[in-house]
């Protein structure tokens, strides 16, 4: 288990009206930005207002930072970290229109392709590199619109009404694991095959021309590649998730003077932005010993993302924010949210587990040859005419087997006649039967538990 700082990025856009820039400084030394409020007249004379507000974050990547260097410095080692079995989260934040989608997916041409493409090229040459592990990648693909889940990589959906989609289905196993039902997983062999369902699925993801953005996306995407890892050599699995958000953006409804369907759009995501930045709160109580409960459940998106709030998980947030004087409060406002998120820590390790069918397959090699040595050893006892083995000898090859079956701290057996060899290959014989029936007896409990599961869901 190690101490985790979430980390945070500022992508700064670049001006659209390059005469009307906010007032900033980036001091990138110490990666503070500093954002100036002109004083407001209004208040007369003796005005106190706050006029410079710092930020500091992680690394700052100013309007001249180009999609390469996005990945590189936010998105390469997050995602070797979870090609080793950590899990990640990668948030992009900010104000609608402020690159969100631009910085996760990427614009229109190759050169100028987002952070997942990208993660998928440094991915499969990874793959390639590390010639000693198997892996397998998947990706599920979903939506949050008006808080209701879809799955974006079911085809039925590019053809079909949004009233018809099936809606995604949460529901929580004994041990209080989350599961989602009618999301599909899909196996990605190469960087096209990840590339491929990227662009399916924010194919028929929701978007609407407003007046911020002509193409706004109006719900939060979780598009999520999961590792799963195994080393020749052992029978140990490392498991891991990687999920890249894209959140819907936030927008000033009295600003943007929307109606009609995307008026009642803003207002959900209004809604569960405030509902995260809630979580980020709660959990920044926490850690000050403040708070227990963490409101996960009040909205879609943290419920889902429990683990990446404050779970074990590798968490990042990218603010997007616009330099514009227009858009002052509301890029205020995003790096305010980054400070809160910059606070928080999270005890992260890496997931692994034994892959029990295959330790018991290798029990069963490992059996079958000692059967054959023990065959052989009695051939050749019988042909010596040793005496029969003492009582303390007995003990002795019993004490060494165990010492030796606890923790390696006898990495050699003392043995000197052929009967000792005898008795302890018989020890450990007998002790690698009771391994072998204690893992069937652990899967047939695991299998009675899935029935079990599946019977009540049928129910
Ligand atoms: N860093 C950038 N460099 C160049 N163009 C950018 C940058 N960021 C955003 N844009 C452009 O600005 C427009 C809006 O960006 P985008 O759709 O990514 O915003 P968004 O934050 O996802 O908005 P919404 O929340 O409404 O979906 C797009 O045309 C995009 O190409």
């Amino acid at each position: 288990m190690v101490k985790y700082h979430f980390e945070t990025y500022a992508r700064m856009k670049p001006l659209e009206n390059p005469e009307n820039p906010i007032g900033y400084n980036i001091y990138v030394e110490a990666k503070v930005l500093e954002i100036f409020v002109p004083k407001n007249e209004s208040f007369g004379h003796v005005n106190n207002q706050k006029e410079a507000f710092q930020f500091k974050f992680t690394e700052i990547l100013d309007q001249d930072s180009t999609q390469e260097d996005v990945f590189e410095t936010v998105g390469k080692a997050l995602s070797l970290s979870c090609m080793d079995g950590y899990n990640g989260t990668i948030f992009a934040y900010g104000q609608t229109g402020s690159g969100k989608t631009y910085t996760m997916s990427g614009s229109d041409t190759w050169q100028l392709r987002g952070l997942i493409p990208r993660i998928f090229t440094s991915i499969f040459n990874e793959v390639e590199q590390r010639t000693n592990l198997d892996y397998n990648v998947y990706v599920t693909f979903m939506e949050i619109y008006n808080e209701c889940g879809y799955d974006l990589l079911d085809p039925s959906h590019a053809e079909l009404p949004m009233e018809n989609w099936t809606k995604i289905q949460l529901y929580e196993d004994l041990y209080g694991n989350l599961h989602l039902k009618n999301l599909s997983i899909h196996q990605v062999r190469s960087e096209q095959d990840g590339i491929d369902l990227l662009m399916m699925g924010n194919f028929i993801r929701h978007v609407s021309t407003t007046p911020m953005n002509m193409a706004s996306s109006r719900s939060h995407c979780i598009f999520t590649i999961a590792f799963e890892s195994r080393d020749h050599e052992s029978e140990i699995i490392r498991t891991s998730k990687l999920h890249l958000v894209d959140l819907a953006g936030s927008e000033r409804i009295s600003k943007s003077h929307i109606e009609g369907k995307i008026l009642e759009e803003a207002k959900h995501i209004n809604l569960s932005l405030t509902y995260l930045e809630q979580v980020i709160i709660a959990l920044h109580d926490r850690q000050k010993d403040t708070r227990t409960h963490i409101p996960y459940r009040n909205s879609l998106m943290t419920t889902i993302l429990r683990d990446s709030l404050g779970g074990n998980c590798k968490t990042v947030l990218i603010a997007t924010m616009n330099s514009d004087a227009n858009q002052l409060e509301e890029t205020l406002s995003t790096a305010k949210f980054a400070k809160r998120c910059s606070k928080l820590v999270a005890d992260v390790s890496v997931n692994e587990q034994v892959d029990s069918n295959l330790l018991i397959q290798r029990l069963r090699q490992e059996n079958a040859q000692l059967k054959r040595q023990l065959a052989n050893s009695s051939e050749d006892s019988r042909l010596t005419d040793s005496p029969s083995l003492t009582l303390s000898d007995s003990e002795l090859c019993k004490k060494q087997v165990a010492m030796f079956l606890a923790n390696n701290s006898q990495p050699k057996l003392i043995i000197s006649t052929l009967q000792q060899t005898y008795r302890c290959l018989q020890l450990f014989k007998e002790a690698i039967l009771i391994k072998e029936e204690h893992y069937q007896a652990e899967i047939q409990q695991l299998q009675d538990h899935i029935q079990e599961l599946m019977q009540r869901r049928i129910r």
